[in-house]
């Protein structure tokens, strides 16, 4: 009904490395003009700034003293993804490698959970007309309420293909690892793990196109949308 779609809807996106949360967020998000975040573009901030500043990774206790201390802004237009540290444009160094093998250490303290888990529902509560939030523990923590929870899934095998299309002179099989390495620690942690909420719908992407996806969620969104 014409009420149901001019209130804010809040999509809860999460899932493993690889499984198109960012490709999928950013298509629905434009589709139905919502606003979009990549909280996981935020942990690789924060750990960013850790690695620039001479934090030791290995050390939780200095990882908790400091993280109060970056100031992170996240840009929510899905057509142009923006994040920025202390005013600097960290979209390029967050993607690096070093980063990437450091992430999982970082945003496993608690303290930098809470942080950044409060910046995130700051930004959702402000999109005027709803988000697409994607990352590893918007549906059980974050974002408990959300009106849609997406939970993505492929098999490691497709996983690593897709990433090491995009990591040209990477060998699938060190990025299988890679991934499978990430994965583990991302899931065993003890603050807000990633996990499947008990009321996501499961979405195994491995033999789905990518429009094939964006579809499958919009259509959800839209029948929530008409619930509501
Ligand atoms: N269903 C799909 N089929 C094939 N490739 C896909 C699919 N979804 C995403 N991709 C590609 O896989 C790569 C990783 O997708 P991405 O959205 O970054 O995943 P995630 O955010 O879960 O890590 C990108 O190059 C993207 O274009
Ligand atoms: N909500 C989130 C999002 C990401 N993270 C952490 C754990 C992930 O390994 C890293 C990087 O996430 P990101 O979504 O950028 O990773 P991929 O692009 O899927 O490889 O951040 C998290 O702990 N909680």
């Amino acid at each position: 009904m014409e009420n149901g779609a001019a209130q804010p809807v809040i999509v809860a996106i999460d899932g493993p490395s690889g499984t198109g949360k960012s490709s999928t967020s950013k298509a629905v998000a434009a589709q139905l003009g919502l606003s979009y975040l990549d909280t996981g573009a935020q942990y690789r901030a924060i750990t960013w700034w850790m690695v620039t500043n001479g934090i030791d990774i290995d050390d939780p206790s200095a990882i908790a003293a400091v993280a109060g201390k970056p100031e992170i802004v996240s840009g929510t237009d899905p057509s142009a993804p923006a994040i920025t540290v202390d005013g600097v444009d960290v979209s390029g160094p967050i993607r690096t490698h070093d980063v990437t093998s450091k992430v999982s250490a970082v945003s496993a303290v608690a303290e930098v959970r809470a942080r950044i888990t409060e910046l995130q529902r700051s930004i959702a509560v402000g999109a005027a007309r709803g988000i697409v939030v994607e990352g590893r523990d918007i549906g059980t923590t974050v974002l408990p309420d959300a009106d849609l929870k997406i939970f993505l899934t492929a098999t490691p095998e497709a996983r690593a293909a897709r990433r090491s299309g995009e990591l040209r002179g990477v060998d699938v099989h060190s990025t299988r690892e890679a991934l499978l390495k990430r994965d583990a620690a991302d899931s065993s942690r003890k603050t807000s793990p990633l996990a499947k909420a008990g009321d996501a719908v499961e979405v195994d992407t491995t033999d789905l196109t990518l429009s094939q996806v964006v579809e499958c969620v919009v259509t959800l969104v839209e029948e929530k949308r008409a619930a509501k």
